[in-house]
This record gives structure tokens, sequence and C-alpha cells, in this order.
């Protein structure tokens, strides 16, 4: 019986992993995240715990109490833009809170499976395998890879899944991502301005889950990443979600890094190869076309 621990639940990656786990009769899980628990409506029979992964005590109590096989950490500062702003916040956060996991993995003997970021890549020469040489351009970027520092000096076993640009319905919670905002921008008859020079991976949330799924299924130990397998701009995923939607190409006008800026810097040119996860794990991503599709069933339209 494995009994996992999530971090993070609430959150997109959190929401799918719940789902994912709850109905195998193999794994108990217990969700923890910051605050309430947001999934009480949907998984009713979900167990949960109130865990602030940046408090050390809270961290030791809950893992002493529920003793998990594996911990699937997902909690992060995740506004890429917000970690420049509230370095001091993204450190703790980021990294300093991996360091308490980790003790708390050491001391009750727990298998961490962390998830990391193409963000700490600079985006000069994608796509990456695992092997790569991680040089981050923000400081969102920075703070993964100081994580990813702190996993790789743990005496627990350890994982780290790196992923890329993750899309998916996540329930109550206003933030979008690329496919709603590009599917309901249109609908509404908004332009919308959409890069042409930065290319990603982009990575459906349910398949990120099963590869977590399957990395602890695996006790797998290293690096991995999970991600999609196709390399696309975010102006080619627009014109696929306009595509599948029917809508009003002509609302999205091409921009790039002399129009478009945002706050942080963002790597240009990342995305994975993602067979060592393939061969090693089973892993098998849905194509950006499929993505579409899971995310179109479960977000009907908003009027
Ligand atoms: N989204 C993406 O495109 C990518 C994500 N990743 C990585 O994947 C992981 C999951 O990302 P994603 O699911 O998108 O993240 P989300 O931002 O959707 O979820 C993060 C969750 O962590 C919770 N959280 C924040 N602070 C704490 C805390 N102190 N203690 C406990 N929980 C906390 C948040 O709770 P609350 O709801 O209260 O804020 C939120 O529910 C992250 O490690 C991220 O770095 C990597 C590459 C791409
Ligand atoms: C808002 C906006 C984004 N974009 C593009 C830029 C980018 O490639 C993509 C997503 O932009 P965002 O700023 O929402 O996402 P961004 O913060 O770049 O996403 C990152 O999140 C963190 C957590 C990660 O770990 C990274 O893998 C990556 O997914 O869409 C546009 O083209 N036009 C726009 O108006």
């Amino acid at each position: 019986m494995k009994r996992i621990l999530i971090t993070g639940s609430n959150g997109l990656l959190g929401q799918k992993l719940a789902e994912l786990l709850l109905p195998r009769q193999e794994v108990e899980v217990l969700a923890t995240s910051r605050g309430d628990n947001k999934l009480a409506e949907i998984f009713p029979t979900l167990p949960f715990r109130s865990m602030d992964v940046t408090k050390p005590e809270q961290v030791e109590q809950v893992v002493s109490e529920f003793r998990p096989t594996h911990i699937i950490h997902t909690a992060a500062m995740t506004n890429v833009d917000q970690c420049e702003s509230d370095r001091d916040g993204a450190l703790l956060l980021n990294r300093d809170a991996v360091q308490y996991l980790v003790n708390a993995c050491e001391k009750y003997n727990a298998h961490l499976i962390h998830v990391s970021t193409d963000f700490i890549f600079d985006g000069e020469n994608g796509p990456y395998d695992e092997e790569a040489a991680a040089n981050p351009v923000n400081f969102y970027g920075e703070t993964k890879l100081m994580a990813e520092e702190v996993v790789k000096q743990a005496k627990c076993k350890w994982a780290i899944l790196r992923t890329v640009l993750v899309y998916g319905v996540v329930n109550d919670q206003g933030r979008s991502n690329i496919v709603l905002w590009v599917r309901d921008s249109l609908q509404a008859g908004k332009v919308i301005r959409v890069v042409t020079d930065q290319f990603r991976t982009p990575t459906l949330a349910e398949d990120l889950a099963m590869g977590c799924w399957l990395a602890a299924a695996h006790d797998a130990e290293g690096v991995y990443n999970i991600s999609g397998s196709e390399m696309l701009t975010p102006y080619d995923m627009a014109m696929q979600v306009a595509d599948f939607f029917a809508l009003d190409k002509s609302l999205v006008d091409k921009a790039d890094g002399s129009t478009f800026t945002q706050p942080a810097k963002r790597p240009a040119r990342t995305g994975f190869i993602i067979r060592k996860a393939e061969t090693e794990l089973g892993y098998r991503p849905h194509t950006f076309a499929e993505g579409i599709r899971v995310v179109a069933e479960q977000a009907p339209v908003s009027r």
C-alpha cells in the first residue's frame, strides 16, 4: 500500500493528482494545502489536512502522523512575475519549504517526488534532455534551481520531475491557462497578442499528474522530463484553439519580444525531450489537439 501525501492539493496539478489517486485501491492519499480544502465539494471523500509547507512544525506534525511512503510536492509560487517582486516570499516557498520537506522525508523515510520546471534553463537551445546545464533567466527559475539542489543533497529517495507550460481546468480558481484564455478571449471578441518567439512543449495537467503517479509507482529516482511531446509557440497553440472552437483567428495578433514584454524575462526556446520518461516510466502524454478536447469537455463554454 502506497501512502501518498500531496502538497498544494488546491492547485492545478494538486487537484488532478487528487482526482487520479483517490480511486486507486493500492493508494492511500492525503491531500494537503495552505488554508482550507478547496476540493471538499468535488471530492467529498478526499482525506485532507491543512499544511503550510513554509511552516516546518506543520510539515513535521502532518508527516509524522500520516507517515507517507511518498510525498508529491506541487506547492510553489508559480506566478513568475510575482517572484521578481516578492523575492523573499519566492525563496521561502520555492526553496526553504523544500528543505523542510527533505528533513521530514529523511526522518520518516519517505520518497520525495519534487516538481520542477523548464524555467531553470535559459532557453537558448531547447528542447532539453535531463542532462542539460541549467542557467535560469528569472528569479522564479533561480528559486526552482535552488530547490533542485536541495533535493539532490537529500539522504532520502528522491525524484525530480520537470514540466513545461501546464494547462487544464482548475476547479473554482480564477487562474486561467493558455487554452481557456485564448478560447474565452476570442469568444468575447477580444483582440489578443500572442508571441511567436517562445517555444514550449505544453503539458496537459492530467498528463503531469499521471507522470507523478508513474514515478511513485516505480519508486523512480533521479530527474525525469514530464511534458507534452510537441514543440509549439503560444501562437501555434492559439491557432489550434481557434480552429478547435471555430473562433475568429483574425482577433489573434502576432507578437514577439520587441512588442510583448512581461516583468520577468522568459526563456525563449525551452521544451523537453521526454524519451527517458516514455521508456522508463511508460509515460504517454496527449497531443496538444487531444488536450484541447479534454479541456473543452471539462470547461463548458462560459456564457
Ligand atoms: N503551471 C505551470 O505552467 C508549471 C508549473 N510547474 C511547477 O508545477 C508545480 C505545480 O504547479 P501548479 O499546479 O500550476 O501550481 P498552482 O499555482 O496551481 O498551485 C500551487 C498550490 O500551492 C499552494 N500553496 C501556495 N503556498 C503554499 C504553502 N505555503 N503551503 C502549502 N501550499 C501552498 C497554493 O494554494 P493557494 O490556492 O492557497 O494559493 C496552490 O493551490 C509547481 O511546483 C510549479 O513550479 C512547472 C512548470 C510549469
Ligand atoms: C499573457 C500572455 C501570455 N503570452 C504567452 C507567453 C507565455 O509563453 C505563455 C504563458 O504566459 P504566462 O505568463 O501565463 O505563463 P508563464 O509565466 O510564462 O508560464 C510559466 O509558468 C511557470 C510556473 C513555469 O514553470 C513555466 O514552465 C511556464 O509555464 O503565453 C502571450 O503570448 N500573450 C499574452 O498576452
